[in-house]
């Protein structure tokens, strides 16, 4: 039986707060595809005023946040989008843009800092007179945090990892912005994580979305809600999106339940995201320290830490992993020989120390006394 369970496999796995099951238990409700739920409109609003766009509209999840915003742009069979190679959409949605949308991927190679090259942009535009061969660009898309990074392999270069959940700048996505305006192209931005983004910047969240057309913030993330996220941008995209909600299945009644816990997430969670950030980066520091493991501490900026298990190890990434859930913690082998762990607001300093005590015993056989 495990005495203690350390879960640093995403910012997903939270638990709603006392706090927000009495918000859903009290939330005042109607039908909001017949109407508008009122807690429902209360998010949305407060969402449109954070992010500063017209309007936002609550979805079920970041995938389908995803899925209609590059829908909504790419209306017109033979568009394509432009992504990175490393984005969530490109890589974790099931290819949804295509399969159920039949848009066509672009992909620009992801830097280890989370953006694009903004040439390689420019260059994966499609010439509009190779119109009878080329598919039509139609939209870039960002994704800030970038959650998912490059692990790069023990013989190249370095044989440090770049890290995930990297900030992309305000003025590093303004002139992401200004290309796509001098090509007649719109800005999705994937702002799953774009409150930690705002935090570890220090840029307010309307800022780093200021040139985007639309953006999609998940609430189920790092704010801790149970489920949800909400898309935004202009009145009349936002307009289109409800609609394709509904061809979706997205259309929810009484869903003032599920927003009512988003508004004290909202409320309530986004001052700790900096925590969240320091455990990372203290977990980061510990894992460096210790034989066998390789991994770029520097790199931390968020809540997200990628590391490579190296050549020599006592224990495989496979083995560490399964050592590691005997006691208690759990983490997401992402690759053959790469790992990554997720801060999040319900663990702790004590949970960080914890889980470095067993690393550590896993890879060099000490058994720290404080590592209770
Ligand atoms: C960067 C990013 N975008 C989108 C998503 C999709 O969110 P959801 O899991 O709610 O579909 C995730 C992961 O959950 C993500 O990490
Ligand atoms: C799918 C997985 O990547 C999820 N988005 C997470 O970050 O945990």
């Amino acid at each position: 039986m495990v005495a203690r369970t350390v879960d640093l496999r995403s910012d997903t796995v939270t638990k709603p707060t006392a706090a927000m099951r009495a918000a859903m238990a009290n939330a005042e409700v109607a039908d909001d595809v017949l109407d508008y739920d009122p807690t429902a409109l209360r998010l949305e609003t407060e969402m449109a005023r954070v992010t500063g766009k017209e309007a936002a509209l609550f979805v079920p999840s970041g995938t389908m946040g995803n899925l209609i915003s590059v829908l909504v742009h790419c209306n017109i069979r033979g568009s394509e989008v432009i992504l990175g190679s490393n984005s969530h959409i490109h890589i974790y949605e099931n290819g949804g843009i295509s399969t159920i949308g039949g848009v066509h991927p672009r992909t620009v190679k992801n830097n280890d800092d989370g953006t694009m090259d903004v040439d390689l942009i420019e260059a994966a535009i499609r010439d509009p007179r190779g119109e009878i061969v080329y598919p039509t660009t139609r939209l870039i898309c960002l994704e800030n945090t970038q959650a998912n990074s490059t692990v790069m392999s023990y013989g190249m270069i370095s044989n440090q990892c770049s890290c995930g959940g990297r900030c992309l700048s305000a003025e590093y996505t303004d002139k992401v912005g200004e290309l796509a305006k001098k090509h007649g192209l719109k800005l999705h931005i994937d702002g799953a994580r774009i409150f930690n983004a705002s935090i570890a910047l220090g840029v307010p969240v309307h800022r780093l979305l200021k040139a985007a057309d639309s953006a999609s913030v998940c609430l189920s993330k790092g704010l801790g809600a149970p489920v949800g996220s909400v898309i935004v941008g202009s009145k009349s995209f936002i307009a289109r999106a409800r609609i394709l909600r509904k061809t979706l299945g997205g259309g929810m009644r009484q869903v003032g339940i599920l927003c009512a816990a988003a508004l004290v997430a909202l409320r309530e969670n986004v001052p700790k995201l900096e925590d969240d950030h320091k455990k990372a980066k203290m977990l980061a520091e510990g894992l460096n320290q210790i034989k066998g493991l390789r991994l770029n501490a520097a790199a931390v900026e968020t809540n997200i830490i990628f590391f490579k298990v190296v050549e020599g190890a006592k224990l495989t990434a496979e083995k560490l992993c399964k050592n590691l859930e005997q006691h208690g913690i759990l983490v997401m082998q992402e690759s053959l020989t790469s790992i990554r762990v997720v801060i999040h607001h319900q663990i702790s300093e004590s949970d960080v120390q914890y889980t470095l005590s067993c690393f550590k015993q896993a890879l060099t056989g000490v058994k720290e006394e404080n590592g209770n």
